[in-house]
């Protein structure tokens, strides 16, 4: 019996296999599709692409097809957008179109049961969740948020002060560092709980779940993501249904946990927010404690992993001028006797403009975020098939020489200041100075109806975080070579492969820039026995 579903369970195999090659070969498009490698027989351009770091290969053909170029995966219509102008157009102009996401049929469908917000098809539930955030993401809302960051960042400054006394030149693991006082801020912002040392059980589990969904997301990992109809087999052929229910009784677990704490933390959080919004009533507690985790996993790693390229820069083109520059800034608006706080931001204009470097010159997800077409439509004159992946290529597009200037590889704040800002300045609700700084696209963020709905509290975090580190610090390499003496250079391209993409890990030093730094950093103390319970908006965040 077992031999005998085995047999019709391969047949059925092979045969879809073969539909799934063919059938796009005999409905050969007429009209002319946008350029791209030469694909192959049967298989198109699958096996050209690399597997690690294909977000360069892209990158490279970018600049042989141009700003639009088509792909064939397998039978799969890939297209790749390198140029700020035709993602825009595309993606945002377009959004009504653009904006669902192609099937993660392990990660998103299986392990995720169709909850999570950034693999989602742009649907009614998906509506229903994104009213649901937006008012505790908006600017207004945002800017509420910002005492808690500031307490988050003088813990960070006060714990990085601790490592240089116990470990100076050795340097310290500066990730750990970002990795704790990001989750800590978010944390404590949807569920009124704070980290102390990073290696909190919760923060631990969570980040094993988003590893092992990153591995469910990766593509060619799973046949079944090629062949869906191979989800119709029992599952003892199909083992990745057993890693798939696994995983999700994992992640339903650390979700509905913290939602619970989140209800009976005291003070305002979002998990209280969010049950009493009308739109908490149409959906499951799963449904609402899924939509807080994944909001919790989009913030983490993006905000870290943007805080290390920062450690990067710093450590491999900090000589070119900019660092000196920010710490003069600092220097003339702060002074010695205090930390940078918001309130100095509108003359802090050069700090918003590091952090928009760092988020143009590494962006997090080079790559880009896939989104997905339903119709067919044509740009350019090409044609653009239905059920296509359009895939926009951050790291090109950040790279678009008519908008940033013909020097994309350097590190150079100054592309984003103003050369005349205007008087009276714009100041916005989180004190950025929009007057002093150029509207450059800021496609790090993404597109269209999908961009990220984190981006203010992010922006605002890595201002305060990047101010405060400029502020008290001088940073360098920490490895030495034993031979010369001379501090490792950082090579500024080497990364972990990811859909968001971090630094490869190594030591940095940290060194306190004066006596003034540490009397100011002690002074503010360590954190974790202040009260913060009425630190957050009491009443709700702000509905406009
Ligand atoms: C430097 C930090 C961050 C970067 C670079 C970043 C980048 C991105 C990108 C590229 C996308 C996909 C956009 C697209 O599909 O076109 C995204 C989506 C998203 N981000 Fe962020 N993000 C950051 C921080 C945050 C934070 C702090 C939060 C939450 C507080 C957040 C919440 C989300 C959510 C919920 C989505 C899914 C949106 C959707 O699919 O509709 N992100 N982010």
């Amino acid at each position: 019996m077992t031999t005998n579903i085995k047999t019709w369970g391969f047949a059925l195999l092979a045969i879809t296999i073969l539909a799934r090659l063919v059938l796009p070969l005999l409905r050969r498009p007429t009209r002319q599709l946008p350029p791209g490698p030469k694909p192959l027989p049967l298989i198109g351009n699958l096996l050209q692409l690399p597997k690690t770091l294909p977000w360069l290969q892209l990158h490279h053909w970018g600049k042989q097809y141009g700003p639009i170029m088509y792909l064939n995966m397998g039978g799969q219509p890939l297209i790749v957008l390198t140029s700020q102008q035709a993602a825009y157009d595309l993606l945002s102009k377009r959004g009504a179109r653009y904006s669902d996401r192609p099937r993660f049929i392990m990660a998103g469908e299986m392990v995720c049961k169709g909850m999570h917000m950034l693999l989602r098809p742009y649907d009614e539930m998906y509506k229903l969740h994104q009213r649901m955030e937006a008012p505790l993401l908006n600017l207004r809302s945002a800017s509420s948020y910002r005492p808690l960051q500031e307490v988050e960042s003088r813990q960070l400054l006060f714990d990085v002060l601790g490592e240089w006394d116990m470990f100076g030149q050795e340097g310290v693991d500066f990730h750990h560092h970002f990795e704790r006082a990001t989750a800590s801020t978010i944390y404590f912002l949807l569920y009124g709980y704070r980290l102390k040392t990073g290696y909190e059980k919760e923060l631990l589990e969570a980040k094993n779940v988003q590893g092992a969904m990153t591995k469910t997301a990766q593509v060619g990992r799973y046949i079944v993501e090629f062949l869906p109809s191979l989800n119709y087999l029992p599952a003892f052929l199909a083992p990745w249904k057993r890693e798939a229910e696994a995983l999700y009784q994992l992640e339903r677990q650390l979700h509905l946990g913290n939602l619970e704490k989140g209800l009976r933390n005291p003070g305002y959080n979002f998990s209280k927010a969010m049950q009493e919004s009308p739109e908490a009533k149409e959906m499951s507690t799963e449904e609402l404690a899924f939509d807080l985790g994944i909001i919790a996993d989009a913030a983490l790693d993006t905000s870290t992993v943007a805080l290390g390229w920062f450690i990067v820069a710093w450590c491999s083109n900090g000589h070119l001028g900019w660092v000196k520059e920010a710490q003069r800034v600092l220097e003339e608006v702060v002074g010695r006797d205090r930390l940078p706080t918001f309130d100095d931001r509108p003359a802090l204009a050069y700090i918003d403009a590091i952090v928009s470097e760092v988020l143009r010159w590494r962006p997090v997800a080079p790559g880009g975020v896939p989104h997905f077409t339903k119709t067919a439509d044509s740009y350019m004159g090409y044609h653009i098939p239905a059920n296509s992946i359009i895939l926009p290529n951050h790291f090109t597009i950040l790279r678009d020489t008519s908008i940033f200037g013909s020097d994309p590889d350097d590190f150079v704040p100054e592309r984003w200041l103003s050369p005349s800002p205007t008087f009276p300045p714009s100041i916005d609700a989180c004190g950025m100075n929009l007057s002093a700084l150029r509207d450059l696209p800021q496609s790090y963020f993404g597109y269209g109806r999908r961009i990220c709905t984190g981006r203010i509290i992010a922006r605002n975090q890595l201002f305060i975080q990047v101010a405060r580190l400029l502020w008290a610090f001088d940073v360098e390499p920490g490895v030495v070579d034993e031979v010369t003496g001379e501090r490792h250079k950082v090579d500024d391209m080497a990364c972990e492969e990811g859909f968001v993409t971090l630094p490869k890990p190594f030591k940095a030093v940290l060194r306190p820039r004066g006596q003034w730094v540490r009397d100011a950093i002690l002074k503010s103390g360590d954190t974790h026995g202040l009260d913060l319970s009425g630190i957050l908006p009491q009443t709700g965040a702000d509905q406009s």
